[in-house]
């Protein structure tokens, strides 16, 4: 069964088209990168995967039912900016989603409860690289340590689908390259379905299995508001990832040792991560 199911969906905002006729479905644990020009809707399309809008014509399935019509806690998400809450302290903001819903149910957490979810996000914090950074604040983090914790918090709150909105657009080269380890191990360790909107098509092939460009094909300025983007390329990317494997391409290779064979088995398949039994020691299983 695909994870995500697009049928003949369409937005508009008043006399606007932004997205016509988009078809396409999307495999469990996949990792989707969505490209395409400035305003073509990538957001709007990342938006209606969440819940918080609704397609104008069309519908969305997730792993085979309707999507909910809000957001809810299978599908988490990740913005370029202000995805943590300023207020909460990096622990806080790791809690803050369980214990809300946690809430809704059953009262306020307390006692060994509270200690067993302190110690899940603790655990989490490790996980994306922020152990030793529990009681700091947000603003107290640099950019790559607030997506990062972003990261964790979304992740918190076991996502069937991970919706990413340039959430490394603003970081630093070097912090990007770092991040976007993160990602890949995640992605491989977490059992989620990915979709990344990104500008950069180089983080589009270093993370994705899939790249899928939105393009308006109509954009005679007579033809703007009559028209919509919609698909126009479908990549898969090549050599193939799946996740819990990587391919040689994607390993990382000790400085100095370019020889492939030493890995211990032939250029092109694939070779396990260890993600198994890391998963075994890990919160993110
Ligand atoms: N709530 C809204 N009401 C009216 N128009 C909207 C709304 N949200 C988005 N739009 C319009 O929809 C179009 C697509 O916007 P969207 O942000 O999805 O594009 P994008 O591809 O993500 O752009 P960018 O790459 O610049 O972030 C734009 O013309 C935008 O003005």
């Amino acid at each position: 069964m695909n994870a995500i199911t697009v049928e003949n969906v369409w937005k508009e905002y008043g006399d606007q088209i932004v997205l016509e006729n988009l078809n396409l479905s999307i495999a469990p644990r996949a990792f989707v990168a969505l490209v395409g020009p400035s305003g073509c809707g990538k957001t709007t399309f990342l938006r209606m995967l969440l819940g918080q809008e609704r397609p104008t014509r069309g519908r969305i399935l997730l792993d085979g039912a309707p999507l909910p019509p809000e957001p809810g806690p299978d599908r988490g998400v990740v913005y370029q900016r202000y995805s943590v809450f300023p207020h909460l302290t990096v622990l806080g903001n790791v809690m803050i989603g369980t214990e809300l819903r946690g809430a809704r149910l059953l009262g306020r957490r307390f006692g060994a409860a509270r200690r067993a979810l302190a110690d899940d996000s603790r655990a989490m914090l490790a996980e994306v690289g922020l152990a030793g950074s529990e009681d700091k604040y947000p603003a107290q983090l640099s950019g790559g340590m607030q997506q990062r914790l972003a990261l964790a918090q979304a992740l918190m709150m076991k996502p069937r689908v991970l919706l990413l909105d340039e959430p490394f657009g603003a970081l630093d080269p070097g912090i990007r390259a770092d991040i976007h380890k993160l990602m890949k191990r995640l992605w491989n360790e977490v059992p989620m379905t990915v979709v990344m909107v990104t500008h950069d098509l180089r983080e589009a092939f270093t993370l994705a299995t899939r790249i899928l460009a939105f393009e308006r094909l109509r954009d005679r300025p007579e033809e703007r508001l009559r028209y919509g983007a919609t698909l126009s390329r479908d990549i898969d990317v090549w050599p193939p990832r799946i996740a819990g494997r990587t391919t040689l391409y994607d390993a990382d290779i000790p400085p100095g040792q370019d020889d492939l064979t030493a890995f211990g088995q032939v250029p092109g398949t694939t070779r396990h991560t260890g993600a198994a039994d890391h998963a075994a020691h890990s919160p993110l299983a």
